[in-house]
């Protein structure tokens, strides 16, 4: 079943371009990875499914309610962590959290303490005395302590230190084995790879390229690194090249028999032939056009 579905979604800030075309569908638990560089359009295309801004033209719903018509009730239904997160500074933290569990008419202390314990959060402490990334778990902690079915996280990890986002994963792992739908934004390739089945990727306002994870990652080319000197300029297939003194690496999806007829009439050391990992991939596609 689609908990997402987005067609041709167009936001225009004024005269200045937001996104373009986004289409794309998320599957009832799916853990699905949304990225891009910056600037790409994934905050814009977040806050027009949210409701925040309104499309210049195409639509999207989100659990069939449209959101533009329904965008109150799709509210109530989703967690949500803005790429900013904007608090009280005079607020205590567990105040906070308490304010936002009014906001959905729920009682999830138990949940909010839990997650502040896991994230090493304090909830006495005033929120202006807060660091940057303990902010952002104050957000974190406002998106996921309702249970809600469809989490919807934008760049949820900047500012939180590699332990806390170890155990950021775990805990979204966890709701996602639960049947939690995950729709989160990010630039860093790695931890979409890691934690993500499927994943869209965004460029200038247009999706590039929406599948499985792994079907992203093996696109039949293969990762290439040579240690050594060869001429390949005779070879079709070749993408990313990146030369330095002690060889080369690049993408190949060209004929095997006339790469190694190159590296035979070359002076080679050392060759890796691997499986491109989703960096190289995402890479390949940025650089194309
Ligand atoms: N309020 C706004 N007014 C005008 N242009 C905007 C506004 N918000 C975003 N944009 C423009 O829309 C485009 C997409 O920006 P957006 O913030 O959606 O990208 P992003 O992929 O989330 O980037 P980042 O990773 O840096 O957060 C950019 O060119 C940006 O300058």
């Amino acid at each position: 079943m689609k908990i997402i579905q987005v067609n041709h979604l167009k936001k225009y800030y004024g005269k200045s371009k937001g996104i373009e075309d986004v289409s794309f569908e998320v599957e009832k638990g799916d853990f699905f990875g949304f990225i891009g560089p910056n600037g790409a359009g994934k905050s814009t295309t977040i806050r027009t499914l949210l409701g925040l801004i309104y499309p210049t033209s195409g639509s999207a719903s989100i659990n069939g309610m449209d959101i533009v018509k329904e965008k109150e009730q799709i509210k109530k239904q989703i967690g949500y962590l803005p790429s900013e997160v904007m608090l009280y500074p005079s607020m205590k933290v567990k105040e906070a959290l308490k304010l936002s569990m009014d906001l959905y008419k729920v009682d999830c202390s138990k949940q909010a303490s839990l997650l502040c314990q896991r994230l090493n959060l304090d909830p006495n402490k005033k929120i202006e005395d807060l660091s940057f990334g303990n902010r952002k778990k104050v957000g974190i902690v406002c998106a996921l302590q309702h249970n809600p079915e469809l989490l919807i996280l934008d760049e949820p990890t900047s500012g939180l230190d590699p332990l806390m986002q170890k155990e950021f994963f775990e805990i979204l792992k966890e709701k996602n084995e639960k049947g939690t739908t995950i729709l989160l934004s990010s630039h860093i390739l790695s931890e979409i790879q890691r934690n993500c089945n499927k994943a869209a990727i965004i460029r200038d306002g247009k999706i590039i390229a929406c599948d499985t994870v792994e079907n992203l990652s093996n696109s039949n080319a293969k990762y290439i690194q040579i240690h050594g000197n060869a001429s390949f300029d005779t070879l079709n297939g070749i993408k990313n090249m990146v030369k330095d003194k002690e060889g080369c690496s690049f993408l190949y999806n060209g004929d095997i028999s006339l790469l190694l007829n190159c590296l035979s009439k070359g002076n080679i050391k050392d060759i890796t032939i691997s499986e491109p990992d989703l960096e190289e991939v995402f890479m390949h596609y940025y650089k194309e056009n």
